[in-house]
């Protein structure tokens, strides 16, 4: 179009990171401050579309939660020639799906003290945003971004290592994708990837949705830990959400089999609260656990 997209006149596009039904995000550098950014572009949704009311609480969410070590940041969004663009921060280390892929190809595995790093930072995430009276609904490896270090971007300013009790130099877990997210007080819920979903959300109980959200961050954890890929239907789903833990390919100690196990209880009640998870022993003591 003959008038620069505010696309292309702020920013500078360095390469596609994905492609979905969705649309395209594409890694970006800003040309004003030279900082990069994760920037994702969509077909502008039909007005009063079910598609419409994802793309708004995608942005309603991200402009409620502000700021947060273990949250994908937000910075902006914008419609124009007809699309829906959002811009994010950039995360370097690629989602957990391509760590986990990447620990496969190199037949190397997660280890324990790296599945209760995972565990404990997306818990801490997952406590922000709950604290906010939101569910995210669709946690699942490929909706958690990694920065590797603290990174030097806009992004960086506020986070500190005692805020998110990672090693300095350790990875960083961020949840993304809001696209799900919604109020838990008066829920409208989209449901998110079958394969993470708990049994009661698919049956429309909404009274205990963050505890859908520990239910999902269990069977993430279970598949860094080298569970197969997860069924999106049929008797294994149903066996998964009857207590039936997916088998894994390694040990793990038995206390954190035991927290594994009730992160995936079928009665919500029994999952722990992420608030519970960031200060539970078998996460937090040194050696213990
Ligand atoms: C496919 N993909 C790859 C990446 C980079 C990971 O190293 C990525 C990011 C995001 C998103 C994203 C997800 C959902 C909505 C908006 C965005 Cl920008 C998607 C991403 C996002 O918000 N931040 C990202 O880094």
């Amino acid at each position: 179009a003959f008038m620069l997209s505010r696309y292309e006149s702020e920013f500078l596009e360095l390469e596609c990171i994905g492609v979905g039904e969705f649309g395209a995000v594409y890694k970006c550098v800003k040309r004003l401050d030279g900082c990069l950014y994760a920037i994702k572009r969509s077909r502008r949704p039909l007005a009063g579309s079910a598609n419409e009311q994802l793309a708004l609480k995608e942005v309603y969410a991200h402009a409620v939660l502000g700021h947060h070590p273990h949250v994908v940041r937000y910075y902006s969004a914008w419609a124009e020639d007809d699309h829906m663009i959002i811009q994010n921060e950039y995360c370097d280390g690629g989602s957990l799906t391509d760590a986990i892929v990447k620990k496969e190809v190199q037949g190397e595995i997660f280890t324990e003290p790296e599945l209760k790093d995972l565990l404990l930072q997306v818990s801490m995430g997952l406590k922000y945003i709950h604290s906010l009276g939101l569910a995210h609904l669709d946690i699942k490896p490929s909706n958690i971004f990694i920065s590797q270090q603290p990174s030097t971007g806009a992004a960086a300013e506020g986070e500190s290592e005692e805020e998110d009790g990672s090693s300095p130099a350790g990875v960083i877990y961020k949840i993304g994708d809001l696209g799900h997210v919604t109020s838990t007080n008066n829920p409208q819920v989209e449901e998110g990837d079958s394969r993470f979903l708990a049994s009661e959300v698919l049956h429309e109980d909404y009274s205990h949705l963050p505890k859908a959200d520990i239910f999902a961050l269990g069977l993430t954890v279970l598949l860094a830990a080298g569970a197969s890929p997860l069924p999106q239907n049929g008797g294994e789903w149903h066996s998964i959400r009857e207590g039936q833990l997916p088998k894994l390919p390694r040990e793990l100690s038995s206390t954190f089999i035991d927290l594994l196990q009730l992160l995936l209880d079928p009665d919500p009640t029994k999952r722990p609260s992420a608030k519970e998870l960031c200060k539970h022993p078998v996460l937090t003591e040194e050696r213990a656990g």
